[in-house]
């Protein structure tokens, strides 16, 4: 699936945090939008998740309008998003996160559940723990599953890598090297070497702008660390 951002604004009040942000991404590819702290990046998904409303722009899923659609028809239509901090069920166990998650998509099936435990076997072992007991790891696995359970054509991921130890980042990366290809994903991230892994383009975020961007293979280290250190 085909997302585009074109020309977008959002304010906070009077402040504005995002400023004519325009960048498409195509069917199985993996966009990585790299930015200092307070850059824009969690506004600009919480935008193309449907929880900011934007001032100016649009945002479009295959082409279809989707700048004022609620959340839940983003989703339907195929977007899902991963927030930073997670934001899974904690009194719920890891099963009803995930049945909670699906049965919008009407796929709270068996054969979906497998298919996630296969990724992430550390939940089919949770699947009866509150999901507010399990590490901050297995949290962002549980999180990554969720999004996952609904079969999304465009995943969105606000640091998926923020506070989870080595092991479980590489886990990340093999899964989402794996989904490429077949959905698009968006990635914000600021540990570089986990986004060069993975994205295959970038767009770098300064002050709610667009400032540099480009293929992987056109983006040096030193070209993108520019714009992360803080
Ligand atoms: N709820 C809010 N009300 C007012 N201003 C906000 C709000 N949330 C964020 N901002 C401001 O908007 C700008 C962009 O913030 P945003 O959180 O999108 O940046 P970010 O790149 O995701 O940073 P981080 O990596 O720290 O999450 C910052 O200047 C921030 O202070």
């Amino acid at each position: 699936m085909t997302l585009a951002v074109l020309d977008l604004d959002q304010h906070y009040g009077s402040a504005q945090a995002l400023r004519r942000v325009s960048f498409e991404i195509a069917p199985g590819e993996c966009l990585a939008v790299l930015g200092r702290n307070g850059a824009g990046k969690s506004t600009l998904l919480k935008c193309l998740a449907g929880v900011l409303p934007v001032t100016r722009g649009a945002i479009e899923l295959n082409g279809v309008d989707m700048t004022r659609a609620p959340s839940h028809r983003r989703s339907r239509a195929g977007f899902a998003y991963v927030p930073q901090g997670r934001e899974i069920f904690a009194e719920l166990t890891v099963r009803e996160n995930l049945v909670a998650a699906a049965r919008p998509h009407s796929v709270a099936t068996e054969e979906a559940f497998e298919e996630i435990y296969g990724l992430f076997p550390v939940l089919r072992e949770m699947a009866g723990r509150r999901g507010g007991a399990l590490s901050g790891g297995q949290q962002q696995q549980l999180a990554l599953a969720r999004a996952l359970v609904t079969r999304p054509k465009v995943l969105a991921l606000d640091e998926p890598t923020e506070g989870v130890q080595p092991s479980i980042v590489q886990l990340i990366e093999t899964v989402l090297t794996g989904l490429k290809g077949r959905i698009s994903i968006l990635l914000v991230e600021q540990y570089l070497d986990f986004a060069t892994a993975v994205a295959d383009r970038f767009v770098v975020l300064s002050r709610g702008q667009v400032v540099d961007g480009g293929a992987r293979a056109d983006m040096s280290r030193e070209r993108l660390s520019k714009f992360m250190s803080v």
